[in-house]
């Protein structure tokens, strides 16, 4: 099997590259999802003198991709079904990943018949226009769900359609970023971690603006040629991006299987239903089931001083569960999980809810990433804005950045990743559906008494 490439050249190419394949180049973040993916582009394409920074090593315990599994495939059109095609190509094929892509296939469904519903058999209509028919079915009631879902047999979905999607799954998310990190080691990329990986500030040249190089919060000084903030949910914290994500966070938790229990689900197509979230087959090691339903997410409005502004401000500052355990979850979204298990999975209603966890993602406006050069520090790339759709890219998003500073990317793309205050949806969302709430003001969540 050989390596896939990344979305790599496309037609209308341009530019020049910022910096030549010698460059001394610092990954902030590298631990996750995207900052790995662009190490292990970079040092692919021959890029010689690469370092990774971080708070943990890969895979990074702040990381949102550090948990089992996550939804994977193609299934949407435009760029973003390009990337998704790419990516499950690349899933599918590329030794570094293939290990750790199941492709069980998803089934994608709404309550019905409703706006969702009518949205997705649009979205059937289109791809059949585009003779992608082969990789889409219409489930257009219960029976035909359940031809597909046979584990759905028994769960209350009267009314329910939705799609089948060929072409998708689950991957292991932990294992693929583990992967990744050790491929990334065995092409030379250096690593820093602890507090000598932590970002605290950029350096800069005497012109008071190039970026060259990064302070760790031990005060170590990394010089650089260039560097790529691709930090997630922390990167609005960091570095000023005035305004264009809001970092959020969402609940997950499991069910503990028996092994005949785990044998039951073992092939499922991963589950996605547009208002109660999502579970995928269990892991075979553990028989751990994941269950993650679908809302706005949660802030957390907190003062900070991101690099670049000359002021305290506040912004959605994320507080991960690895640095901090003993925090305790909204009840309210371990009552919508439970809602996914009443509805989809009946006979274990009741079950505890263990391992539960946040995890935090980075949302721009209009759900597209925000991957571009800093406009007031030149050679500080940003690689960001992941809209919580972004680990199944992990094979190619990597590229996509390399495209860009390679001066690679196609117009459209450089349209869409571009610099882009004030602009988008205002309520800042990139999502349908309401305003995501503050923790301060849900019930449960609590960062200050042990479990
Ligand atoms: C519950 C949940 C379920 C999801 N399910 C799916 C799914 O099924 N499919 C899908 O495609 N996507 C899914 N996502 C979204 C996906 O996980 C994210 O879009 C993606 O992982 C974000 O990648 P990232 O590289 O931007 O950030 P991350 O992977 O979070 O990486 C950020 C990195 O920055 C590091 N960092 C932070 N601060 C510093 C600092 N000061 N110095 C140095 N490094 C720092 C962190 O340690 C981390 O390693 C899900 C997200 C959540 C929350």
């Amino acid at each position: 099997m050989g390596q896939v490439e990344s979305s790599g050249e496309q037609e209308d190419a341009k530019g020049h590259a910022l910096v030549s394949k010698t460059a001394k180049i610092l990954v902030v973040g590298g631990g996750g999802t995207i900052g790995s993916s662009t190490a292990l582009h970079l040092a692919r394409r021959g890029y010689t003198d690469i370092r990774i920074l971080d708070v943990f090593q890969i895979p990074s315990g702040n990381s949102a991709g550090n948990d089992l599994n996550k939804v994977a495939g193609s299934g949407r059109d435009g760029v973003w079904g390009q990337i998704g095609q790419a990516s499950w190509e690349a899933w599918k094929n590329d030794p570094v990943f293939c290990p750790h892509c199941h492709p069980t296939g998803r089934i994608d469904v709404a309550s019905g018949p409703d706006r969702k519903a009518d949205e997705l058999y649009a979205k059937y209509q289109a791809m059949l226009a585009e003779g992608r028919g082969d990789e889409f079915e219409w489930l257009d009631n219960e029976e035909e769900i359940v031809r597909r879902a046979p584990h759905l047999h028994g769960a209350h979905i009267q009314g329910w359609k939705g799609l089948w999607v060929r072409e998708s799954g689950w991957v292991a998310a932990r294992d693929a970023l583990d992967s990744v990190g050790h491929e990334c080691r065995r092409l030379g990329v250096k690593t820093a971690f602890g507090s000598a990986g932590t970002f605290k500030s950029l350096l800069l040249g005497t012109d008071g603006k190039t970026c060259t190089g990064v302070k760790a919060t031990d005060d170590t000084e990394w010089p650089a040629d260039l560097v790529v903030l691709a930090a997630g949910a922390w990167s609005p914290i960091l570095v000023d991006l005035e305004g264009q994500c809001v970092s959020k966070c969402w609940v997950f938790a499991h069910i503990q299987l028996s092994t005949e229990e785990a044998q039951h689900f073992k092939g499922i197509p991963t589950m996605y239903h547009h208002e109660l979230g999502f579970f995928i087959e269990p892991q075979a090691s553990t028989g751990l089931l994941k269950l993650c339903n679908e809302f706005p997410g949660y802030t957390r409005m907190a003062k900070c001083h991101p690099f670049g502004l000359n002021r305290e401000t506040v912004l959605s500052v994320p507080r991960s569960h690895a640095q901090h355990p003993n925090d305790t979850m909204p009840d309210e979204a371990l009552d919508e999980i439970k809602r996914l298990v009443k509805i989809c999975l009946p006979h274990l209603v009741g079950r505890p809810l263990i391992n539960q966890s946040m995890c935090w993602c980075t949302d721009t406006p209009d759900a597209n990433w925000l991957l571009c050069e800093h406009p007031r520090f030149p050679k500080l790339i940003l690689a960001t804005g992941d809209s919580g759709h972004s680990f199944n890219t992990l094979p190619v998003a990597g590229g996509e950045v390399v495209d860009m500073i390679e001066g690679k990317l196609s117009e459209e793309r450089r349209q869409l990743w571009r610099w882009r205050p004030g602009y988008g949806d205002p309520k800042g969302t990139g999502r349908p559906g309401p305003a995501p709430k503050d923790l301060a003001h849900v019930l449960g969540w609590n960062h200050d008494s042990p479990r």
